[in-house]
């Protein structure tokens, strides 16, 4: 779990920012392009009321910051968290900016949510808050224009809410022509087969081929996860899958640890569908959180918030592989240290851009008025993610240099490239 101190360490748009100025510098990257990309194209910050089950109006803020459309419509997730703030979603949509660019999606960036706890509302004010929420958004999302999808604490059931929110705003002949307004949704409602595993079977095979590169396998490895959400669950099940065994697990309330390897889907079971939390698995025992970054173990999977790993614990890190499921949870010292201590950092740009791509397949899928099938999405979705792969590990071993470093300057370069044949920028 993460501490306030951490919390407050540096921000996560630091961190993007950071990242960003050094690859500008190493790429000279045109001085008015950097000037356009270290900036938000838009911030949009929405109040709106909505009664509770008790009959009380409770005012909320919500927001959705548009960093950059020059590849295509905006596309990111929308997360329900109480450090949801204007600086975190600016941060949130620049990754996004370079994770649909790296992976070569007619897509910009974009990340928004709502600063709230669920835990503390039911289902139904849930369901009342997204709706308000969309209204509240209006024409600022759209399906060429804007396009959410999950994050953390949001699923296909908030992103039906949301589909069926903006189509209703919409004539009847129209409806049908908006349901790709969020990828993401329920696959009854327009979703796609297999979105639900897209991003924890991206971070599972990177993984697998970075190992392979190296040639080592799966088999016998031990890896920890933070989070076990929908990142974190999927991410796990396809590794042990594959022979890995899973050391130990933290969510946002509970540690727990068993060295002969924890079941995932029992594990699963107990956290799911509403308990929302891995506390009181009887299949492992509860562990002091602190000590969670230094376990002995061979890959470490930070799948939950951002800026986990900074100068307080990366020194601890034994893994000698770092998979970022999550965006941004390592900070700019945090990876320092790392970089120093000869862990392989696969960055989150990478590492976790299955998701955004299985959201490309859905709205396809919506727009095109077809029905893909689970086997043709998972060839599809592996056959990209092989790809974006290879491009980067090609870049890390043409300039002999880190994965996250290397990914930057191919997702720069194309917006770059981009905004320099249109002319924009001589
Ligand atoms: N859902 C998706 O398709 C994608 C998600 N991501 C990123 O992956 C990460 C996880 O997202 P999801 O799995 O979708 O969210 P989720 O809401 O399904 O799960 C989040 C998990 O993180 C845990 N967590 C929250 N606060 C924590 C804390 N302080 N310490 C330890 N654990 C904590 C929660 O208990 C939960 O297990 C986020 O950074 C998200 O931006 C990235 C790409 C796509
Ligand atoms: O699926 C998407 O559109 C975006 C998912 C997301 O928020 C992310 O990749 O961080």
């Amino acid at each position: 779990m993460i501490t306030e101190a951490k919390q407050n360490k540096q921000s996560m748009y630091d961190t993007v920012l950071n990242q960003f100025n050094k690859t500008a510098d190493l790429i000279d990257l045109n001085p008015n392009i950097r000037r356009i990309l270290a900036l938000t194209n838009n911030e949009i910050i929405v109040h709106f009321p909505v009664k509770m089950d008790n009959g009380e109006v409770e005012i909320f803020t919500g927001y959705r910051v548009q960093h950059n459309n020059a590849l295509g419509p905006y596309k990111g997730g929308l997360r329900y968290h109480p450090t949801v703030d204007v600086d975190a979603a600016k941060a949130l949509a620049m990754w996004m900016t370079w994770k649909t660019s790296l992976a070569g999606l007619p897509y910009g960036g974009a990340k928004g949510g709502i600063q709230l706890d669920p835990r503390n509302y039911s289902l139904s004010e849930l369901e009342r808050i997204t709706r308000r929420f969309t209204y509240a958004l209006g024409e600022n999302i759209g399906p060429e224009h804007d396009i959410p999808a999950p994050d953390v604490n949001t699923n296909a059931q908030t992103m039906a809410w949301i589909a069926d929110t903006y189509m209703s705003t919409k004539s009847t002949s129209e409806r049908s022509q908006n349901q790709h307004v969020v990828t993401g949704k329920p696959v009854g409602s327009g979703g796609l087969e297999g979105r639900d595993r897209a991003t924890g079977f991206g971070v599972y095979l990177t993984i697998k081929m970075l190992y392979e590169s190296r040639g080592e396998n799966l088999e016998g490895k031990t890896f920890i996860v933070q989070g076990f959400g929908n990142v974190g669950y999927w991410a796990s099940k396809f590794l042990t899958e594959d022979g890995a065994t899973l050391l130990a697990v933290q969510d946002a309330h509970a540690t727990l640890i068993n060295e002969k390897g924890i079941s995932v889907e029992d594990l699963f079971e107990h956290s799911s569908p509403r308990k929302g939390s891995i506390k009181g698995f009887t299949g492992a025992v509860e562990m002091e959180p602190e000590e969670f970054f230094g376990l002995e173990c061979d890959l470490l999977i930070p799948a939950a918030l951002g800026n986990q790993i900074t100068a307080e614990n990366a020194y601890k890190i034994k893994a000698a592989v770092v998979a970022e499921g999550a965006n941004g949870p390592t900070d700019a010292e945090g990876e320092q240290i790392l970089l120093q201590q000869g862990v392989t950092i696969i960055p989150d740009i990478l590492c976790n851009s299955g998701g955004v791509i299985g959201s490309y397949f859905e709205w396809l899928q919506n727009r095109n008025g077809e029905l893909w099938e689970l086997d043709e999405v998972m060839q599809k979705l592996e056959k990209k993610i092989k790809q974006v792969f290879k491009n980067v590990s090609n870049e890390v071993a043409e300039r002999k240099t880190d994965w996250r470093t290397a990914a930057y300057i191919i997702a720069i370069s194309r917006i770059e490239t981009s905004y320099t044949q249109r002319g924009i920028f001589p």
